[in-house]
């Protein structure tokens, strides 16, 4: 609602763990530009909070920040709410009113539950959105719209996209950053703070034992922290004493749990159990609950139920044949797997699945039929495969405390990866924070240093480049973690990914020099006889990537060539695709358009894509279109980097989000576009602010300040690229960097 006593006020917000700092380090970048945004999470996750915070930080903390739950209004009110309207618009429009467009000022429109927006408005918001100018309803006038839209949503908009109760273009539209909120499940770090602070805003300041905080943080929390903090509240006035124990918080905690346990509820949960049969499954808990409550005499078990004994005794029979069932298809699956026979493993593990029971004393057994048809799906369908994925993590969730920790921690590596590579990046940055956790407990350095790398290959695609670094140096891998050997769980070596890493996130932040010196470093590596092939790909890779960031084409070309015919050799497809865009790029820079184009569509399309791994796409689609301006096919240069735009934007994929752009903006220039063209570096240039990214902000800049000097304003150029230049070490300069200072120089002014 519009309240001017908000403007510009912030809730304190509180967290410090991981997830939450990422997020902060998201918000402190978008906040001072002006892109629409997108804030995502569960209800009562502090959306809200967040989207206050954003306008805290905005340029124009002073202005309203408006509040509108598009949920909440009636739909035939929404639209006069938004735009106002004239006079005698519709009967009872007595006098004029002016809406949110217009109350907001410069400040922040947050549009919370915009799922809800009716799809008859979607279009209007879009054109506000693209053109800055609303009507009111009645008016002939136009309107200028100078804030900036924040949407909030708890539910899944791109679903709503596929089956169309939300608008596509809207969507993108404010999709260009979505800040996730996670929910408190994904950060119980910070339980112990909030409950801290919501402690200390009682009337009577409460204070919690550390067992009652350790209760608080394993507690579940569906209502996340709106749940937590009303929980609290209760406590601060109904509690007994100020000091809370465990003993003091237990009745609050049931009372909470019972105050959710309608029926509605406990039925959704039976239905979110594993297995088909819902019914069976149901039947089963409560008989054994039953079972358990009157100490396994079946007769007091019949009389909790409600039915005979000999009902019971059907049943556990039928039971006892379905799990012997299950049993005899397990060890055919396990033989079959044990024989390589995958394709006929498969609907044995799936039958025997479908036969067990959930119930404790079968876990290990459920967790090996996971397991196993895991194995063999992946076998058949290769490592991308979605079903096979999912068998790791319901092998993950059963077999969690009943077999080694190692086993558990390869599994999960397995699932990361392959969100990874289906650029599935919220759910990997999740899985990387659970890797982390888990090799903390498990105080294996090999599962720290890979969960380290997970989350620093995570971070760097989704273009949080300084965290990455940050993540490499907590881990004590900055260098490649200097001496020592550094291999995973997997056997991997994990030094030649953290050198990639750290070169990569460093030419991104403009840190030139360390980017070049771990070039350095990996061709070192690449010269050593490694007779572990795979662990030589993943050097090569690192190599040849920052070759080509560095156009250093003398290295490129033989690296390329080489992680191409290794791959080949020894089926690592993935790694073959890699090389031969870097291959691509190289024949590309010597001016042969058709076989670069050839070699780069190849090696992503049959290699990548077909298996589908999207890894890798902003990547290649920045480089494909470099290499079709260079041959003069400015349209199909555009048309592939808006296709590659749409992508990135869908899979918060950032890591090359400005280059993409840039590029594109440069395809229209040479369609000659020119005004066209100076949007789109501007919005380059500022997408690259907020993302952090120099290499970006250079790239954009220097294209920028060519175009002004081209239509003739060349102080304005200089003034820009100098502004851009600000803060970059001009020392071991990457050829963007080196052509930025000539053009300085050419515009006369000094670096
Ligand atoms: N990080 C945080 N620090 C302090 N308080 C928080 C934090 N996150 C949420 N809260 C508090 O939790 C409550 C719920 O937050 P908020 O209204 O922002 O959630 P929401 O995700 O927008 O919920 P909904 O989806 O229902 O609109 C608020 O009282 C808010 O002040």
């Amino acid at each position: 609602m519009f309240d001017p006593s908000s403007f510009g006020t912030m809730a304190e917000i509180v967290g410090e763990s991981p997830a939450f700092r990422c997020l902060q380090s998201l918000v402190e970048r978008v906040a001072p530009t002006d892109h629409p945004l997108l804030v995502c999470g569960p209800t009562g996750s502090g959306k809200e909070v967040v989207a206050r915070q954003v306008h805290a930080r905005s340029r124009s903390p002073e202005q309203p920040f408006v509040d509108l739950n598009c949920g909440a209004i009636p739909e035939n009110l929404i639209e006069s709410e938004l735009f106002g309207h004239a006079r005698g618009a519709f009967t009872g429009a007595t006098s004029q009113r002016p809406g949110y467009f217009q109350l907001v000022g410069r400040g922040t429109l947050f549009l919370d539950e915009i799922g809800e927006l009716p799809l008859a408005l979607q279009p209007r918001l879009l054109r506000v959105l693209e053109t800055r100018t609303f009507r009111p309803i009645g008016s002939s006038e136009s309107l200028r719209f100078e804030g900036r839209v924040v949407a909030a949503t708890h539910r899944d908009l791109l679903a709503m996209v596929r089956e169309g109760s939300f608008r596509e273009d809207l969507y993108y539209r404010l999709a260009v950053f979505v800040i996730e909120v996670p929910g408190l499940d994904q950060r119980r770090e910070d339980i112990p703070a909030l409950v801290r602070h919501f402690a200390a805003r009682q009337p009577r300041p409460l204070s919690f034992s550390a067992e009652a905080l350790e209760r608080l943080t394993r507690a579940a929390w569906p209502g996340h922290v709106r749940q937590l903090r009303n929980l609290i509240d209760r406590l601060g006035v109904l509690a007994l004493s100020a000091q809370i124990g465990v003993e003091a918080l237990e009745p609050f905690l049931a009372a909470d749990g019972a105050a959710r346990a309608g029926q509605d509820s406990l039925a959704d949960a039976l239905l979110a159990l594993e297995g088909d049969d819902k019914l069976l499954v149901a039947e089963n808990l409560l008989i054994d609950r039953a079972l358990q409550r009157s100490g396994g005499n079946k007769s007091a078990a019949a009389q909790l139920l409600g039915v005979g004994r000999k009902v019971v005794e059907r049943r556990l029979k039928s039971r006892e044949a379905r799990s012997h069932e299950a049993e005899t298809l397990l060890e055919e699956g396990r033989q079959r797997v044990e024989a390589a026979e995958f394709r006929q493993a498969i609907p044995l593990l799936r039958r025997c699945l479908e036969k067990l029971p959930r119930r404790d004393d079968v876990r290990a057994l459920q967790f090996e039929a996971y397991r196993l048809l895991g194995v063999s799906l992946r076998s058949v369908n290769g490592w991308l495969c979605a079903e096979a994925c999912a068998c790791y993590e319901a092998a993950l969730k059963v077999g969690e405390g009943l077999c080694g920790s190692t086993e558990l921690a390869s599994m999960q590596f397995g699932i990361w990866s392959t969100q990874l590579m289906t650029l599935e990046l919220g759910r990997a940055r999740a899985t990387a924070q659970d890797m982390l956790q888990r090799a903390r407990d498990l105080g294996s350095p090999a599962a720290l240093d890979e969960a380290h790398l997970a989350m620093v290959n995570t971070l760097f695609w989704l273009g949080d480049c300084a965290e990455a670094l940050a993540c490499l140096a907590r881990g004590g891998l900055l260098q490649g973690g200097r001496g020592g050997e550094h291999n995973g769980l997997q056997g991997f070596d994990l030094s030649a990914l953290a050198l990639t890493f750290e070169g990569l996130a460093a030419f991104q932040l403009g840190a030139f020099a360390q980017a070049r010196q771990a070039l350095q470093r990996l061709l070192l590596r690449v010269g050593e006889d490694n007779p572990h092939a795979f662990n030589r790909a993943l050097a090569l890779q690192g190599a040849a990537w920052l070759a080509c960031l560095f156009e250093d084409m003398e290295h490129l070309g033989p690296l390329a060539t080489d992680l191409e015919s290794l791959s080949e050799a020894h089926g690592f497809t993935f790694y073959r695709g890699i090389g031969q865009v870097f291959r691509g790029c190289h024949i590309g820079s010597l001016g042969t358009f058709d076989e670069a184009e050839r070699f780069m569509l190849e090696g992503y399309r049959q290699h990548m894509l077909s298996h589908g791994g999207r890894l890798f796409h902003s990547f290649q689609a920045w480089q494909r279109g470099e290499l079709l301006l260079r041959a003069g096919r400015p349209d199909d240069c555009e048309r592939l980097l808006a296709d590659a735009l749409d992508m990135a934007l869908e899979h918060q994929e950032r890591a090359y989000l400005g280059e993409l752009l840039a590029t594109k903006a440069r395809a229209r220039w040479a369609q000659d576009d020119l005004d066209g063209a100076e949007q789109e570096l501007r919005s380059a240039l500022s997408t690259a602010l907020a993302l952090g990214s120099v290499s970006a902000r250079i790239a954009a800049a220097t294209q920028l300040a060519r175009l002004l000097q081209q239509t003739r304003r060349p102080e304005q150029a200089a003034e820009l690229l100098s502004r851009a230049l600000r803060g970059v070490a001009p020392d071991a300069p990457s050829p963007g960097l080196a052509r930025a200072l000539r053009l300085l120089e050419e515009l006369g002014t000094r670096p």
